[in-house]
């Protein structure tokens, strides 16, 4: 069955995937293009509307990234963000010039409520700015519908075309009702009927990996996390026993963590295979302290045992791995920054040995990877557990790795979420964990001098895990956690708990 589609053209803005996936969550298919995909391509999908995504440009600066005017003239409805809109403006014959009063972040903002996009909104609220550049005259035909103290067209609409612009970002949190006005735009203007759903997501994908890897085979990077697990599920419904699952087991796991994925997978009708890197993880890793160093290590070791197992197989040309959409965006793709090098994106060796890399959940968040797994029948413990990056333990360490310093986070790490289950707050915190900080200081134990490690707890609360905040454990949980870690792990002697959100943090530490 054929779903309504509505594409969005990707100008190099900091929330191209966050417009698709908002567009999603209102229930419409959506991708996201090039800006320049030809007109006769966007024209044969045939979209029910058109997104413009903001972009670090200024549209009246030379080599800025542009369409053909006449996409307008397809009788598409056409909707502009940020950057998108100036354009939209620019090129309809309105003019964008450099603003005097340049708007970031959270802005009062006045809506007209006769506009189809504000329909059922409140007449005035707060929206999320990012902006040097303002529309001074609007493109005849069109008019203002929303402004600011600073910005005469923070919104503009000519209905009678159905082109709609918005200066500010309705998909970011932070813009009150923005969904509901993309979902405005898709329901009021371009005539959604809602046809997507989370199955559709599964049966389309199990058919795109169908044709894609016929009867060849596929090795697929398996940690027992939730996204690889849901990739696990996608693709053995796709090639069946086609499929085998690595899980390296690289000495950097939580406590008995190794022993639980094997009993998890092992056994079942999934071809599974367990490999004890321990040795070779640890030996590449000795002395090593940077971290994005021990990232690029880790990323490149695992690719190694991969392509070995491959070998011993036999003719496998595909290799899967469960990245997802943030673990993409960090490790700096297009125009974003590097923040970190996940594993198993920025961290890939330039050189992998396989025919193709087949990444089933690489456009989606979190969130959405979750609805997929309890839509492919996963249970709901798999489906709810906390994430654990690919580095595991690497990047807990703080500086040099050491079998010592592995052994004293283990214990302390499993007696802080002993606790937090104890407590009952292991759905409501979404990722728990300690870290083993490279600092030691003194304390006093049994009336003796120590000098020992001090121990970091951590624990965050988030949907997509690209933004995050500090968990409010209740202290009564810290100081149970502290007291035991204290009493039953030798060589820490000191616990603090990271009060800082992300951003300007991370999760991790490294
Ligand atoms: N120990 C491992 N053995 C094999 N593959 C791994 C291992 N750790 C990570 N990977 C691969 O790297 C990908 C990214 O790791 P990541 O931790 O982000 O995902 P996950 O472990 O599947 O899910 P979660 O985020 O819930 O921990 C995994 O989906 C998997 O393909
Ligand atoms: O598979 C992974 N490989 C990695 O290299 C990696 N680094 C961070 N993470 C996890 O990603 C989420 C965001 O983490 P940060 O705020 O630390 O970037 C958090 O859930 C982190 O645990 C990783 N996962
Ligand atoms: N966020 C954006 O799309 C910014 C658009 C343009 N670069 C401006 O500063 O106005
Ligand atoms: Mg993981």
């Amino acid at each position: 069955m054929e779903h309504q589609l509505v594409l969005v053209l990707d100008f190099g803005g900091q929330y191209n995937q966050l417009i698709a996936r908002r567009v999603r969550e209102c229930s419409v298919y959506c991708e996201v293009i090039p800006y320049h995909t030809p007109l006769h391509e966007i024209e044969r999908r045939a979209p029910i509307g058109i997104i413009f995504t903001g972009g670090p440009n200024s549209v009246f600066a030379g080599e800025a990234p542009s369409v053909d005017p006449k996409i307008f003239e397809l009788g598409i409805p056409v909707l502009g963000l940020c950057y998108g809109c100036q354009l939209m403006a620019q090129l309809l014959g309105g003019s964008v010039c450099s603003a005097e009063v340049k708007e970031f972040g959270k802005t009062e903002t006045q809506f007209d409520f006769q506009s189809p996009l504000f329909k059922g909104l409140p007449v005035s609220g707060i929206t999320w700015m990012s902006h040097n550049d303002y529309i001074d005259r609007l493109p005849a035909g069109f008019q203002s519908v929303a402004h600011t103290k600073g910005c005469p067209v923070a919104a503009m609409e000519c209905k009678e075309r159905r082109l709609y612009g918005m200066q500010y970002h309705p998909e970011v949190n932070h813009t009150e009702n923005g969904v509901a006005m993309l979902r405005n735009f898709l329901y009021e203007v371009c005539g959604a009927k809602g046809d997507w759903t989370m199955g559709d997501y599964a049966k389309r994908s199990i058919e795109t990996i169908r044709a894609q890897v016929g009867d060849g085979r596929v090795l697929l990077a398996l940690s027992g996390g939730v996204d690889s697990s849901v990739a696990a599920a996608l693709i053995s419904k796709a090639v069946g026993n086609q499929l085998t699952c690595i899980f390296v087991d690289h000495g950097l796991m939580r406590k008995n963590e190794g022993d639980e994925v094997e009993a998890a997978f092992g056994g079942g009708d999934l071809n599974f295979i367990r490999i004890n890197a321990r040795d070779r993880f640890l030996g590449k890793l000795a002395g090593v302290e940077e971290p994005e160093r021990k990232r690029k290590i880790i990323g490149e070791e695992f690719i190694r045992v991969f392509e070995e197992e491959a070998k011993k197989i036999g003719a496998v040309d595909f290799l899967a791995q469960g990245t997802i959409y943030p673990d993409v965006i960090e490790s700096g793709t297009g125009d974003a920054a590097v923040i970190k090098s996940h594993h198993n994106v920025g961290g890939l060796p330039d050189y992998v040995d396989f025919k193709e890399i087949i990444e089933p959940l690489r456009l989606l968040f979190k969130d959405e990877v979750r609805r997929l797994g309890l839509e492919l029948g996963l249970p709901d413990y798999l489906v709810w557990r906390q994430p654990f990056p690919g580095p595991g333990l690497a990047i807990r360490v703080i500086g040099e790795i050491t079998e010592e310093k592995l052994e004293i986070l283990r214990d302390a790490d499993f007696i802080f979420r002993e606790e937090i289950a104890k407590a009952g707050l292991d759905r409501d915190i979404h990722q728990y964990f300690a870290v083993i900080t490279n600092m030691r200081s003194v304390g006093v134990m049994g009336d003796g001098r120590t000098y020992d490690y001090t121990l970091a707890l951590r624990g965050v609360t988030t949907t997509d895990f690209m933004t995050a905040d500090w968990a409010r454990i209740p202290y009564e949980v810290l100081d149970r956690v502290s007291v035991r870690i204290i009493n039953e792990v030798r060589h820490i002697n000191r616990i603090v708990y990271d009060i800082t959100s992300k951003p300007p943090a991370t999760i991790e530490w490294e």
